[in-house]
């Protein structure tokens, strides 16, 4: 067997993958020829860079499972790899819990500013006035999608006493979870009009693809924060930074960009926005959890044994 690894890996999953066959490991691979790589391989795992195309799958004959090191789905071409009859595994739930501490973490940031207060302790300053802010404890929690990060975030905001409304119109599955979590949930509108944290949790598809504009950017309090660990084409970033800049809300903590790594933005140079590189999943936690369970799913696929974590 061959396995091409064209992303970053924990070594927990090469080493399971390295028990059924030959793997090719390079973190970088995806930037470079992976359709040669691809001629006589038999599965291929990758992360969120490497966009598996069509004609990438179509250069792939012998490929018989494609491994999805994380949740997002959107840089696999879903309907090629199924008419190839090529399935797909992926990690879901593994970062579900680091995603939901980031949100937290980028909550807390906006609610108590230690690092401004740090900045000005540090330059001699003891103004304690300056940084009175405020609790979490009482604020209403939106969320956009309630699935596996959604449900867990709410948990944990109903341990700190907020209020929680949800949208998900795809929300069966997660219909109990919501219920126990003290989820009411409710319409996009009241949502963005309510919350204090606006927070996403959506895949990227053509439904979700710049939901967040300036029309229902407008929707939200002047006061309110906006949280995208999703994806970086669900919002209209130029959108985004007009409100911004215009103080219409109160800030931004973005995870994911449309283009990754970005050029520069004008998003750089607002004092109300928290960027970071893709990192809200990356805990060492949730890679080991994730490297693992892939390379099990895709090596079960490769023994032919059923595989509860196959895209549908
Ligand atoms: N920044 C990071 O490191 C990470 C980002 N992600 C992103 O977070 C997304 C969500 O992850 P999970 O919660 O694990 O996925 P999930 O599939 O468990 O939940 C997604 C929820 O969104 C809902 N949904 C779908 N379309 C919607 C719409 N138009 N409006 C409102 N809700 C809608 C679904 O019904 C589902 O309940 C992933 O697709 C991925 O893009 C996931 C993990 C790490
Ligand atoms: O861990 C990563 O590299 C990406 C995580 C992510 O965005 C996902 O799981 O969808």
């Amino acid at each position: 067997m061959k396995i091409v690894v064209s992303e970053l890996i924990w070594e927990e999953g090469l080493q399971i993958l390295s028990e059924l066959g030959n793997v090719v490991y390079d973190a970088n691979l995806w930037k470079q020829d992976l359709a040669r790589e691809l001629v006589d391989a038999d599965a291929l795992v990758v992360r969120n860079q490497t966009r598996v195309t069509r004609e990438l799958i179509q250069a792939a004959p012998r490929l018989k499972v494609i491994g999805r090191l994380g949740v997002g789905l959107d840089n696999i071409d879903l309907a090629a790899a199924r008419e190839a009859g090529i399935p797909v595994v992926y990690a879901r739930n593994a970062n579900a819990i680091s995603v939901a501490e980031y949100v937290f973490a980028a909550m807390l940031t906006f609610a108590r500013r230690l690092e401004e207060a740090t900045a000005h302790v540090k330059g001699g300053g003891w103004n304690r006035r300056l940084y009175t802010r405020m609790e979490l404890y009482g604020k209403t929690l939106g969320l956009i999608g309630t699935g596996e990060i959604g449900t867990r975030l709410a948990y944990r905001a109903q341990a700190f006493g907020m209020k929680i409304l949800g949208y998900d119109p795809f929300v069966p599955p997660y219909e109990v979870a919501c219920t126990e979590f003290g989820v009411q949930l409710t319409d996009l509108k009241t949502v963005l009009s309510q919350a204090d944290f606006v927070s996403l949790h959506v895949p990227l598809n053509n439904a979700t693809r710049n939901l967040i504009n300036r029309e229902t950017l407008s929707l939200m309090k002047p006061s309110a924060y906006l949280i995208n660990t999703a994806r970086g084409g669900v919002v209209n970033e130029e959108d985004l930074y007009n409100v911004l800049r215009e103080g219409k809300i109160g800030g931004a903590a973005l995870d994911v960009l449309a283009q990754e790594p970005p050029q520069d933005s004008p998003l750089f140079k607002l004092d109300n926005v928290i960027l970071t590189p893709h990192i809200a999943g990356l805990t060492e936690e949730a890679q080991v959890k994730t490297s693992v369970l892939v390379a099990q799913e895709v090596v079960k696929i490769l023994r032919g044994e059923p595989s509860s974590c196959v895209v549908r």
